[in-house]
This record gives C-alpha cells, sequence and structure tokens, in this order.
C-alpha cells in the first residue's frame, strides 16, 4: 500500500484520569490539541453508554478544538446514533460494550447482528459519516461487515497484545498471521482495514508492518505513557516505530 499508516490518538483516558476526582482536569481537549500539534492524523474517543470517561459534552469541545477528524466509537444502539447524528463526526466506529467490561473484550458480532446494525450503519453512511466495525480477525465477521456495506474495519488486536503480554509467542505469531491475512482479504473486498487495542511501543510493529492497513487506533499506552513522557513525546516515539515498521 502506498498511502501512510495512519494514528488515531484514543484520548478516553485521559477522561478517565479527569474523572477519578469529577472535575476538569486533565481536560481531553487539551489531549487533543497536543495530538493535532504534534502530527497525529486524528482523535479516537468511545462515548461508553456508561459515561465512564468520555462525557457527552467532550465530543463538541473535541471537534471545535482542532481540524482533526474524530473517529466516535460507540455501541450500536439507538441512542447512541441519535448522538452521532447530532455531532457528525468524520467517522463512527461500532464497538461491543458490556457494562461490567473493564474495557473491550472482543470485536462486534456484526454476523450476528446484522439486522440491529444494518439500520443504524446505512443510517450513519446516509448522513456521511465513514462507518467503521470493531470486529475480530475472522472471515465470516468480514463477510458480514461487507453485507453490511462498512466502508472500513477496525480489526481488534487485544488477542495479539494479550499472547505477547503472555509470553505467548507462538499464539502471537498466530493472532498477527490472522490479522495479516484478513487485511489483505479485506482490501480484496474493497474495504478500508484498520487495527486497534492494546498496542504498545513493544508490540506495535509487526502490526504496523502489514501494508494494506491504512490507520491503528491506540490510547491507553499512550496515556500512560505520557504520564512520564508527556504526550507530545509519547506520541513522537509511537508514530516514529510505525513509520520505521513501514521503512
Ligand atoms: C474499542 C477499543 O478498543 C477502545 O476504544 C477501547 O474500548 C478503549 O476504551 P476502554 O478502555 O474504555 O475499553
Ligand atoms: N479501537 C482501539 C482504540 O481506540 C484504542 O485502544 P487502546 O489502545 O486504548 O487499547
Amino acid at each position: 500500500m502506498s498511502e501512510r499508516l495512519r494514528l488515531g490518538v484514543n484520548i478516553d483516558h485521559v477522561a478517565t484520569i479527569r474523572n477519578a476526582r469529577g472535575g476538569d482536569h486533565p481536560d481531553p481537549v487539551r489531549a487533543a490539541e497536543i495530538v493535532a500539534a504534534v502530527g497525529g492524523d486524528g482523535i479516537t474517543a468511545h462515548l461508553r453508554e456508561d459515561r465512564r470517561h468520555i462525557r457527552d459534552d467532550d465530543l463538541e469541545r473535541i471537534q471545535k478544538a482542532t481540524d482533526l477528524p474524530l473517529n466516535l466509537e460507540m455501541a450500536g444502539t439507538e441512542e447512541m446514533l441519535a448522538i452521532a447524528l447530532a455531532h457528525k463526526p468524520h467517522a463512527a466506529c461500532i464497538v461491543p460494550e458490556k457494562r461490567e467490561e473493564r474495557t473491550t473484550e472482543g470485536g462486534l458480532d456484526a454476523a450476528g447482528l446484522h439486522n440491529q446494525l444494518a439500520p443504524i450503519v446505512w443510517k450513519l453512511a446516509d448522513h456521511g459519516i465513514r462507518v467503521s466495525l470493531f470486529i475480530e480477525a475472522d472471515e465470516r465477521q468480514l463477510e458480514a461487515a461487507q453485507r453490511l456495506r462498512s466502508a472500513v474495519v477496525e480489526f481488534h488486536t487485544g488477542e495479539y497484545a494479550h499472547a505477547g503480554l503472555d509470553g505467548d509467542s507462538e499464539r502471537a505469531a498466530r493472532e498477527l498471521e490472522r490479522i495479516a491475512r484478513m487485511s489483505k482479504l479485506a482490501r480484496e473486498m474493497g474495504i478500508e482495514p484498520h487495527a486497534g487495542h492494546g498496542l504498545t511501543y513493544e508490540n506495535v510493529k509487526p502490526i504496523a508492518a502489514i501494508p494494506e492497513l491504512a490507520e491503528l487506533n491506540i490510547g491507553h499506552y499512550l496515556v500512560g505513557e505520557a504520564v512520564f513522557v508527556g504526550l507530545e513525546a509519547a506520541v513522537r516515539r509511537m508514530r516514529d516505530l510505525m513509520d520505521e515498521a513501514r521503512a
């Protein structure tokens, strides 16, 4: 692929720190401004149904703060559809949500939820919002995304990340191969593949080296690193690693 691999920075966990005290510091909007200034390609924000981090009023402020495209992550519900249509982000990525989960645990069952998802996907697209489905790197889910006419899929890299943390290099290699194979198939199907969840300095390069991928969405690790080195340096380092992987 000739296109440069984009970095979408997920600023959810700046809001997690803010909400820990119920105030307005650190402001995720300031994070978005830093991401824009340092050359990030987009902002990702997950407005969860329980509002545990990003809140409704953050969305408009983020959109006003920078010209970067906003990728709104949302559950596939009527509530979130109405919010997306009101804010008209550049993109909406439909992700599965369970209230009890600590973080996103897997991909959306696009195949099993076709009838529920179709009107939401098509309404978003009709309003000029680029739709992405957050799915496992699985052919059945990819075919379901095609049936839903989703322009983008974002492959869940959580299992790849967990395998690395477990020191299970064979499992990590299998996950990487699966993501690479599905990225290639997505392109053949006319779907733009992205990837994200659990990516770090240590594990990002093999994913970034997959030539069919157009975008990585990375958040929790960058916010963690920012605690020690600052958000600008954290994003710069991740950007450099992604560029090294494509060199
Ligand atoms: C879908 C995804 O992988 C990220 O948006 C992740 O959900 C970050 O938010 P949480 O850490 O609240 O899950
Ligand atoms: N969709 C993945 C994302 O936005 C960021 O996930 P993470 O890096 O916070 O795990």
